[in-house]
């Protein structure tokens, strides 16, 4: 039987992110002439990646987004975010003492973002943290992702894992619609980047803090899956 596994998704969940992709996101508007957004308007935007975060803060100005405009803005959101990758992005408290709990465990670990898997991959080794990951995988990484159910499965393929016991993590609603659709439990995490509260979305459970992610919950949701 395969190991067991935990997919976390990256933004909102395992990183903060946000001051970075605010700043960025801020950039790309400037350049496009549409007033910069604060934090609230930026948790409405994110979950999608880069060009939806762009194509949301427009339509939220109303103004019109022409494809040449919106692929030169977002070519100017990437070069920004990129140069400043780790920036002020840090792991939420107690994420690496879960991670180690895990590893100890004998569960194998993946991302599954919709963030592109090359910022992924230089965010996390910045941060000194690829080694925990079997797999990390971006919106771009397969020709379909997130809250395609099938960026997750394969994601756990990839990694080694078994489908059949995960688990996935995640801050938004797509990441609790992927897990949904795939038949996988899913914790919520509570402060994370999402403009209406996680409970509405219903996952299988709520935390506010990477301690409450033990060793005995993931047991627990895989258990009751099965
Ligand atoms: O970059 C985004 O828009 C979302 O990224 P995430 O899937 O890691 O939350
Ligand atoms: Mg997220």
């Amino acid at each position: 039987m395969s190991s067991p596994i935990i997919v976390f998704d990256l933004d909102g969940t395992l990183v903060d992110t946000a001051p970075d992709l605010l700043e960025s996101l801020n950039h790309s508007l400037g350049a496009g002439g549409v007033p910069h957004t604060d934090a609230t308007g930026f948790r409405s935007f994110v979950g999608h990646g880069g060009r939806v975060m762009i194509e949301r803060a427009f339509a939220a100005s109303r103004t019109p987004l022409p494809v040449a405009e919106h692929d030169r803005l977002f070519a100017l959101f990437i070069d920004h975010y990129g140069e400043n990758i780790p920036g002020k992005s840090l792991p939420y408290p107690g994420v690496l003492d879960a991670l180690d709990r895990f590893t100890d465990a004998g569960f194998l670990m993946a991302v599954c973002t919709n963030k592109t898997e090359g910022f992924s991959r230089k965010l996390l080794e910045a941060l000194d943290m690829t080694r925990y990951f079997a797999a990390i995988c971006g919106q771009d990484t397969f020709a379909f992702r997130k809250p395609d159910p099938r960026h997750l499965t394969e994601t756990i393929a990839m990694a080694g894992g078994d489908r059949d016991r995960a688990v996935m993590v995640g801050d938004s609603q797509t990441d609790i619609d992927t897990a949904k659709a795939a038949g996988i439990p899913v914790v919520a995490v509570d402060f994370g980047y999402t403009d209406r509260h996680v409970r509405e979305f219903e996952p299988s459970k709520i935390i506010s803090h990477f301690d409450e992610l033990t060793v005995a919950l993931a047991d627990k949701l895989i258990a009751a899956a099965n």
